[in-house]
């Protein structure tokens, strides 16, 4: 049996509220509310099971940034994720699925180490709950970033307000936890996936970390989790 490029998952709460999950690296491509979509995915966006998605929210792991020996922002936003729990609803009335990568001879060419990436989304009325963990079960320490890359969907950026960074740190591009990235017109018009005219509708703001690397003795796990909220 043909398996399709990208194949995704839908978590319906009822009431137009709903979240799409691409299987193409646990990409999460839309989050509506009361039929309001929150996320931004470029119209340039190519579905072809290989590239990211430019857009959603994709999963970088294990490594921000370049690298020698793998793609950019690592190959867990462009591997094909198993869905290990089917959307099912809790008692609250909020909806629940899992997903997960192991190591397989893809991820060996470029990082030679075994892991398991457990991925947990909880849609609620008005909040997407996200629980992210890495475990190492094989023998030597790891060492690894983490990050979702959240691309809202905004009228227009030039008008937006991103608070709750009062008393941070300003570095150009990077930060511990916390990464606001807009292409603007320039940087917009060079990425091929992405149409110069889309840059005000989206801001990116990211949440993970990189600037110092996770490290984690064989048998650990590391967990971090998100919380989108509409007011
Ligand atoms: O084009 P991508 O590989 O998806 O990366 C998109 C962007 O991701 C992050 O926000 C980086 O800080 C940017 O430098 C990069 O351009």
């Amino acid at each position: 049996m043909a398996v399709p490029a990208t194949s995704v998952v839908v978590l319906d709460r009822g009431n137009n509220t709903t979240c799409t999950v691409n299987l193409h690296g646990a990409t999460v491509v839309s989050w509506r509310v009361n039929n309001q979509e929150q996320l931004f995915v470029s119209k340039q966006s190519v579905f072809d099971g290989k590239r990211p998605i430019r857009g959603g929210i994709p999963i970088v792991f294990p490594q921000f940034g370049p690298s020698n020996t793998g793609p950019q922002h690592g190959f867990a936003r462009i591997s094909r994720w198993e869905l290990k729990k089917p959307p099912e609803r809790l008692p609250t009335g909020d909806v629940e699925a899992m997903f997960q990568l192991l190591d397989n001879e893809y991820t060996r060419t470029m990082w030679n180490y075994p892991f398991s990436l457990t991925y947990r989304l909880i849609l609620r009325e008005k909040e997407l709950h996200f629980n992210i963990s890495v475990y190492n079960p094989g023998a030597e320490t790891l060492s690894c970033n983490l990050l979702l890359h959240t691309y809202f969907k905004v009228p227009d950026v030039r008008r937006c307000q991103i608070t709750g960074m009062r008393g941070c740190t300003y570095i150009d591009k990077r930060s511990p936890i916390a990464l606001v990235w807009n292409p603007w017109l320039e940087k917009a018009k060079e990425i091929p996936d992405f149409g110069e005219e889309e840059f005000p509708n989206m801001v990116c703001v990211e949440s993970g970390h990189v600037t110092s690397p996770i490290v984690l003795p064989p048998g650990t796990v590391f967990e971090a989790s998100q919380i989108l909220q509409v007011m």
